[in-house]
């Protein structure tokens, strides 16, 4: 009980603190994406882009000029999204696909179809996200923070690697969170067989996205395709459905939080910034490079957790 108490105190301090730290940034006139860079001619890819920070991504990349495939588990709230879009912007090329990343099945039906019906992939956003949600199993068996958040996006960039390769120069921007400071891979029950706690598979798949994008970036070294992690900032967006401290929290502090657009501020700098077209395996937070927790810098772990997430999918990825 004491123990509980004193984890769920120190969660309302980090929680409290980086709500501040995000505001004092805001107003500081940080993190606001300045290129101009256009995108026309080119394809980008945003997963889970119906709402929150993906739609708002979309929307600016597309208002770039690039061809904007939402990768999304429901096409009906995708195609609310794309036209949404397309009534903001004039000439969007907005499509979207079906993908349900919690289901191993619908990444190679997908990834089938793009590559049947795409030549090129300039920008791959690793972004759908779920959090805190009570224990459940993707249709693998995965525990779901883990299967979607890092199994799910490490397929689908595996399946699409090759194609982004191919388009070079390419970038992969994964969407991650501060959360990576407070997790760390439970090599002995990855998938929360032992003991489940939502908060913690949180942080545990967001210090996975960290540690993905870093070896990643190793593998790909001189192939013209770059990847970097992305903090988008404390963010009012559905994305703390499943948790009624975090509703209840992000609804008090609604007024520090940053709207989906100024989140999705870092991914397009990520995705579209002249001065990172040679930078990859780095953090980067309200549009500057930010701090990588020692756990997410650790190269043994981040190798580990590659050769056990091509394991546990199946795949071989060297
Ligand atoms: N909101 C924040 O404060 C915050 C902070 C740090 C990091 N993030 C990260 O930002 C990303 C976007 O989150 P958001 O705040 O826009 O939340 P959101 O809930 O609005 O968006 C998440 C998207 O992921 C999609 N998704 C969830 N499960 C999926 C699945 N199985 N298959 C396909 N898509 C799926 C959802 O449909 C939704 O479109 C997430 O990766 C999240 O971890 C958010």
């Amino acid at each position: 009980m004491l123990l509980l108490l004193l984890v769920a105190g120190v969660g309302v301090v980090c929680l409290l603190s980086f709500l501040f730290a995000s505001h004092i940034r805001r107003y500081a006139a940080g993190g606001v994406c300045r290129s101009k860079a256009r995108l026309d001619g080119k394809t980008v890819l945003i997963t889970g882009a119906n709402t929150g920070i993906g739609k708002e991504t979309a929307w600016d990349l597309a208002a770039r000029g690039a061809r904007v495939i939402l990768a999304c588990r429901s096409v009906e709230k995708g195609e609310e999204a794309a036209a949404e879009i397309r009534t903001k912007v004039s000439g969007a090329q907005v499509e979207v696909q079906e993908l349900d990343l919690a289901d191993t099945c619908s990444i190679r039906a997908f990834a089938q179809r793009f590559l049947k019906e795409v030549n090129h992939l300039h920008v791959l956003i690793n972004n759908a996200g779920v959090m805190m949600c009570p224990y459940m199993k993707t249709t693998d068996g995965f525990e779901m923070q883990l299967g979607v958040n890092h199994l799910g996006h490490f397929l689908l960039t595996n399946l699409l690697i090759g194609l982004l390769t191919r388009s070079a120069p390419a970038r992969i921007v994964v969407v991650s969170s501060l959360a990576h400071n407070f997790g760390w891979i439970r090599f002995h029950d990855l998938l929360s067989l032992g003991s489940y706690n939502s908060g913690l598979a949180y942080c545990q798949s967001k210090l996975a996205n960290v540690l993905f994008t870093r070896e990643l970036a190793r593998r790909l070294e001189g192939s013209g395709v770059t990847v970097n992690s992305v903090h988008p900032g404390s963010v009012r967006s559905e994305l703390v459905r499943h948790s009624t401290i975090m509703s209840l929290l992000f609804s008090l502090f609604s007024i520090f939080l940053k709207t989906p657009r100024e989140g999705a501020q870092t991914s397009v700098y990520c995705a579209v910034a002249d001065e990172l077209h040679s930078i990859s395996g780095k953090h980067f937070s309200d549009c500057a490079p930010a701090f990588v927790a020692p756990q997410g810098r650790n190269e043994k772990t981040a190798q580990r957790l590659w050769a056990i997430s091509c394991e546990l999918l199946g795949i071989e990825w060297d």
